[in-house]
């Protein structure tokens, strides 16, 4: 049976990343990037998809797992009868080779250990050439050349399944490093696991003494930019919305997507994130590659990219592989590529403000794209989408993404207003009060009391509880305290609130069948919404009963099925540790810097 999706620990190295398993297998790993063909692939599908054990060879018991402080170095304790070891696994700094390196420590007694490294290039595809050289093994298969270096030899067998078995002594060390190398590259030079592992933990800990955060959930805030922080590939600048493809929305489902690309959404909260807790330099790099990515025209701006800013992320099915706990399909590329999604207007020209607020140096391009991407908009905030959730039916005029065609708008004025900007403010003024009074006539329902999730619907979506956030009413409305409070009522299950409705009406807008997890990201936006009603109390006990659901290194995944009690969908997820440190700093300083925004937009427009 597959460990469950809580089970496994994060490694990166800030250009790629890896799972291991609380059992020491790494399952997934994609290298030399994110989007790279993962050369362990047994996450999503079975064991002779790829995977790299390293556990005792008797029978043995989990005694605990951490990272070390402030560092994405991860220690997993295992204990038998014989004595117990530590795994410690970390993906160093990245200089020519991208690797991973693992060290077995003995704490006590003399532990017999077993380690089978089935490296399958491809997604699991592909049975590399395997040859050994001393104690060095060599994978090769197409593009990707693997090189494993260990302090015990392993043994080849039939070359399908290399594996040693080693005893560690209380006090000892064993080594391993599996580094890749592209088709014509030298091959790497060994290097000593201790110092890369040092080198890794400073460069971690370096990182995080940037962040200005210092109250109650300082533990839970510093995981979730370390996670963050991996996530965003150093090379552009751009985040990934998550480290895997295809862990499903639903066990056994279909709702399995390839989250390894840069929503604009996604990244720019992140960046936002990043900013509210201190770190500068991350969003200077995001509008690099933020403005690489929409350069051009503006009607041609997509949602969401690679991570070096490619457009083409053509979707498929990798029909070789069965799937997390058999949900199939596995897809890599990602359709919602070609989707028009309003909101992200939205998104960008706060992200873009709220740089420049916080005094990050101008850049010479950043306002005339935000020009041109406002003469888009104008002409557009009225077209049908298919909004913040990528709903896969027809466009509808979503609520959410008007509200975010507002908040476009309203930085607009604010750029010309705060910062001298020049451009047509008294237009861009009148088009705030329009889409305005457009959400406030269509997208609410007087009798009901809330807000809906498309024009002419009657059905709730949690992404209304970013009205506030963003500015567009306070939070204490009396419109807004309706939308919550229906919220609660309709969407929350377990005390977890899920997207939308969920039934004949969501199979039309999603094209797909009901069924999956609660949303983390939009729990904790419940929780915003308490807090900023002053409900400080309620907001605070639903904040704690979602770092319950963080894992035991303090990942969380994008949903949470609250009948399994299991993490659900891909993993760890930028939206939902956006939201946690979002709420963090919210319940820190009784009001977060987005209320600040919820403030000003409400004086010209309420
Ligand atoms: O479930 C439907 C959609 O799910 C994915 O989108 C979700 O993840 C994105 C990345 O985190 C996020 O930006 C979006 O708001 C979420 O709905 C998937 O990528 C889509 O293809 C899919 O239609």
């Amino acid at each position: 049976m597959s460990l469950r999706i809580e089970d496994y620990a994060l490694l990166g190295d800030t250009e790629t990343a890896a799972l291991v398993g609380n059992d020491g297998s790494i399952d997934w790993l994609c290298l030399p990037r994110f989007d790279s063909p993962a050369c362990f692939a047994a996450l999503i599908g079975r064991p002779g998809n790829g995977y790299w054990s390293m556990a005792p060879a008797v029978p043995h018991r989990l005694r605990g797992r951490r990272y070390r402080r402030e560092t994405l170095v991860l220690e997993t304790d295992f204990e038998c009868d014989d004595g117990a070891v530590r795994v410690i696994d970390c993906m160093p700094v990245r200089d020519e080779h991208p690797d991973v390196v693992r060290r077995v420590q003995g704490l006590r007694g003399r532990v017999r250990l077993r380690s089978e490294a089935v490296v399958r290039p491809d997604y699991g595809a592909i049975v590399p050439w395997t040859r050994r050289y001393g104690s060095r093994l060599h994978f090769v298969a197409g593009p990707d050349t693997l090189y494993l270096d260990s302090d015990v030899a392993f043994d080849l067998g039939d070359h399908r399944h290399p594996c040693t078995e080693f005893t560690v002594a209380e006090g000892e060390t064993v080594d391993f490093r599996l580094a890749w190398a592209g088709p014509r590259a030298p091959a790497p030079e060994r290097v000593d696991i201790g110092t890369a592992i040092t080198r890794t933990e400073n460069w971690w800990r370096e990182w995080v003494q940037h962040c200005d955060y210092d109250g109650e959930y300082r533990d839970e805030v510093v995981r979730s930019l370390i996670t963050l922080k991996a996530l965003t590939y150093s090379p552009s600048g751009g985040t990934v919305a998550a480290a895997t493809t295809s862990l499903p929305e639903q066990l056994g489902g279909i709702r399995n997507w390839d989250y390894r690309y840069c929503w604009i959404r996604d990244a720019t909260l992140t960046l936002l994130a990043l900013l509210n807790s201190g770190y500068e330099e991350e969003a200077g790099s995001w509008r690099e590659w933020l403005l690489r990515a929409v350069a051009g025209e503006p009607a041609q701006m997509r949602i969401m990219y690679g991570i070096e800013g490619e457009r083409r992320l053509p979707e498929m099915e990798l029909d070789w592989l069965s799937g997390y706990a058999g949900s199939t399909p596995v897809r890599v590329g990602n359709h919602a590529a070609r989707h028009c999604q309003l909101d992200v207007y939205g998104e960008l020209m706060d992200a873009l403000h709220q740089a420049r607020s916080r005094g990050i140096p101008p850049h010479a391009s950043a306002w005339k794209v935000q020009r041109a991407l406002m003469d888009y908009l104008e002409e557009h905030w009225r077209d049908p989408d298919t909004g913040i959730w990528e709903v896969r039916g027809p466009p509808r005029q979503f609520t959410h993404s008007n509200v975010m065609a507002w908040t476009a708008a309203d930085r607009a004025v604010k750029a010309v207003e705060e910062f001298g900007l020049e451009g047509p403010s008294d237009r861009w003024r009148r088009m705030r009060q329009e889409i305005f009074d457009d959400v406030c006539e269509n997208g609410f329902d007087p009798k009901r009391g809330t807000f809906t999730q498309y024009y002419g619907s009657s059905g709730l979506d949690a992404s209304l509880l970013q009205l506030s956030a963003v500015g567009f009413l306070p939070a204490d409305d009396e419109r807004m305290k309706g939308t919550v409070e229906a919220i609660q009522h309709e969407l929350m299950e377990d005390g977890f609130v899920h997207r939308y409705t969920m039934g004949r009406e969501s199979r039309e807008l999603d094209d797909l069948p009901p069924g999956e997890g609660a949303f983390l990201a939009c729990t904790f936006w419940l929780a915003d919404n308490l807090i900023m009603q002053g409900r400080i109390d309620e907001g605070r006990k639903l904040f704690e009963r979602l770092l319950g659901v963080c894992n035991d290194v303090g990942l969380l995944s994008e949903e949470y099925d609250p009948r399994a009690g299991r993490l659900v969908g891909n993993y760890p997820q930028a939206l939902s540790h956006i939201a946690l440190v979002n709420t963090a700093l919210l319940l820190e300083k009784g009001q977060a810097p987005i209320e600040d925004r919820a403030r000003t937009g409400q004086e010209e427009d309420g």
